[in-house]
This record gives structure tokens, C-alpha cells and sequence, in this order.
């Protein structure tokens, strides 16, 4: 929904549009991973209600293999509602619903697509558990773990141990490090040094500012953000996140990924909503 502002509490503002479109981080995350022409594949759950069949036609149509999205009959699809203001800045509500009941049936289910995985992307809309499930699996293989640490909420120290990348926003840096997070570069690199005790690879993305990546042998690229005409910044990091992930897996430098992510980004926060495809 867009509005001139977002409500104050107990406040009504009259909004100017909304629309709905396909979301889930997982979803938009796989979709911006396939758009580069990797092959994807997507793990999840929908309900077995319109919504879930709106999500899965937009991964068909996107070229997200979603052979292991199950249909649950027992739940309500995930649903976030998002509220924007002028500046396409939003606050969100998420419900999980489905995405809930994701676990090791799922994985093992999946388990010959997860030997053939060069990266898994992980997130924090399902639970820890199921994480630690599809990442033992893949690691076990051979393969690398690329977690999304959003939305913001601590990560089992089982999960902890299995990540090779952690990407968060400032937030995200901020819960998991316990420290305060100044969105700016050297903010960024600050909470990636501090984030890089428990993570081989750290990237922290600051918003307008660009992203900071440290690793463990101390190496750290900055990146500023591509200065555009901000529409709207939602969905800004799964954009970045799908993109980021598929360079990495297609064996391009974390430099060159990063500077992908990054223009890939730009451009989504420059297009309108209703525009986005
Ligand atoms: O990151 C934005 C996404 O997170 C929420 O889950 C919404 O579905 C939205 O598409």
C-alpha cells in the first residue's frame, strides 16, 4: 500500500494505491538468483489456496525450478503486508503461515537436488531447524551456505557453524552483534569485522550507503551504493541477495558479485512498484 506516510500509532492516512505481488524473501531471492540465468531451484511451502498458486505460477514463470515447494493443507500461505510512505521507505507484517511447517520431511525430499547444490541461500522466514536440516545436507556434499539473516532474529549456534556467507542489513548486524549499527560504510565494515569472529564470510549491507565485506584472512571490499531516484527500497535486498548468490555460484569473484548485487539493486530501488516484473 502507498501512502504520503506510514501511520502513527492509532493513526488512518488515505493511501494514493496498492497492488499485490509475489513475495517471501526465499521466493524473491530465487527469482533475482534465476533472472541471471542460473538454474534455481526453490525448497518451501505454500498453502493449497490461491495465494500459494499465485506463487508458484510467478516462480514458473520466473524459471524457478519449484519441484520442492510442498502444498500444505493444514496452514494459510505466508503473507506480508507493506506499507509505503513518499520517500518508498516501509515498515511490514509478516505472516509465515505455511513456511512454518518446513522441515526434514522437506529435506529429505529434496535430498538429491541438495547433493547437486553448489550454494544454498538461506533466510529466517522458516524455521532454524529446517536451516540446519537443508545446510547439514549440502555441506555434507560438498556444497557452500550462503545465509540471509532477515528478518532479524538470532541463528542456532548449529546453524552458526554451518554458514560460509552471512549477508545482513544494519538491523540484522545489530541484533546478532549486540552493538548499534550506524548505516554508513564504515558502520557497515565495523559490524562485518565484529560479525567476522563467527562467520568465514560477512557482508553488511547499508542501505543507501553501499555494503562492506570482511573475511576471516582480513580481506574488505567497500562498495558504495549506486546513487538513483529511490521509488521504493522494498525487496532492495533479496534483489541484492539472488544476485550476489548466483554470481558467487557461477564462480565470479566476491568483488564482481558484489558490484552485480549492487547495480542489480540500484536498479530495483529505482523502479516503481507497480513497474517491477
Ligand atoms: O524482503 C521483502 C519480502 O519479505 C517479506 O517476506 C515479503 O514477502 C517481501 O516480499
Amino acid at each position: 500500500m502507498m501512502g504520503p506516510a506510514r501511520p502513527r500509532k492509532g493513526e488512518t492516512v488515505t493511501g494514493t494505491s496498492w497492488h499485490p505481488k509475489s513475495g517471501g524473501k526465499g521466493g524473491n531471492q530465487a527469482v533475482s538468483s534465476a533472472r541471471t540465468g542460473i538454474a534455481t531451484s526453490m525448497i518451501g511451502a505454500v498453502a493449497d489456496d490461491e495465494f500459494g498458486r499465485f506463487l508458484i505460477e510467478n516462480l514458473d514463470r520466473k524459471n524457478v525450478d519449484h519441484t520442492f515447494v510442498r502444498r500444505d493443507a493444514s496452514h494459510s500461505t505466508g503473507m506480508s503486508v507493506a506499507i509505503f510512505d513518499a520517500e518508498g521507505d516501509y515498515g511490514a507484517v509478516i505472516v509465515s503461515g505455511s513456511n512454518l511447517t518446513l522441515g526434514d520431511g522437506d529435506v529429505a525430499a529434496a535430498r538429491d537436488l541438495l547433493d547437486r547444490t553448489t550454494l544454498l541461500v538461506l533466510q529466517s522466514e522458516i524455521p532454524d531447524a529446517a536451516n540446519v536440516a537443508a545446510a547439514r545436507a549440502v555441506k555434507r556434499a560438498g556444497g557452500r551456505i550462503l545465509i540471509n539473516a532477515a528478518p532479524a532474529r538470532p541463528l542456532s549456534v548449529d546453524l552458526q557453524c554451518l554458514v560460509d556467507i552471512i549477508v545482513v542489513n544494519a538491523i540484522e548486524a545489530e541484533m546478532l552483534t549486540g552493538l548499534p549499527v550506524v548505516e554508513t560504510l564504515d558502520g557497515a565494515l565495523q559490524a562485518a569485522k565484529t560479525l567476522a569472529n563467527v562467520f568465514p564470510e560477512v557482508v553488511v549491507t547499508a542501505g543507501g550507503a553501499g555494503a562492506a565485506f570482511v573475511n576471516r584472512e582480513g580481506d574488505e571490499i567497500l562498495i558504495e551504493a549506486v546513487k538513483v531516484d529511490t521509488r521504493s527500497t522494498h525487496g532492495a535486498g533479496d534483489e541484492f541477495i539472488g544476485v550476489l548468490a548466483a554470481e558467487i555460484a557461477s564462480g565470479k569473484t566476491m568483488a564482481d558479485a558484489l558490484q552485480k548485487a549492487n547495480m542489480a539493486a540500484a536498479k530495483l530501488v529505482s523502479t516503481p512498484e507497480k513497474d517491477r516484473v
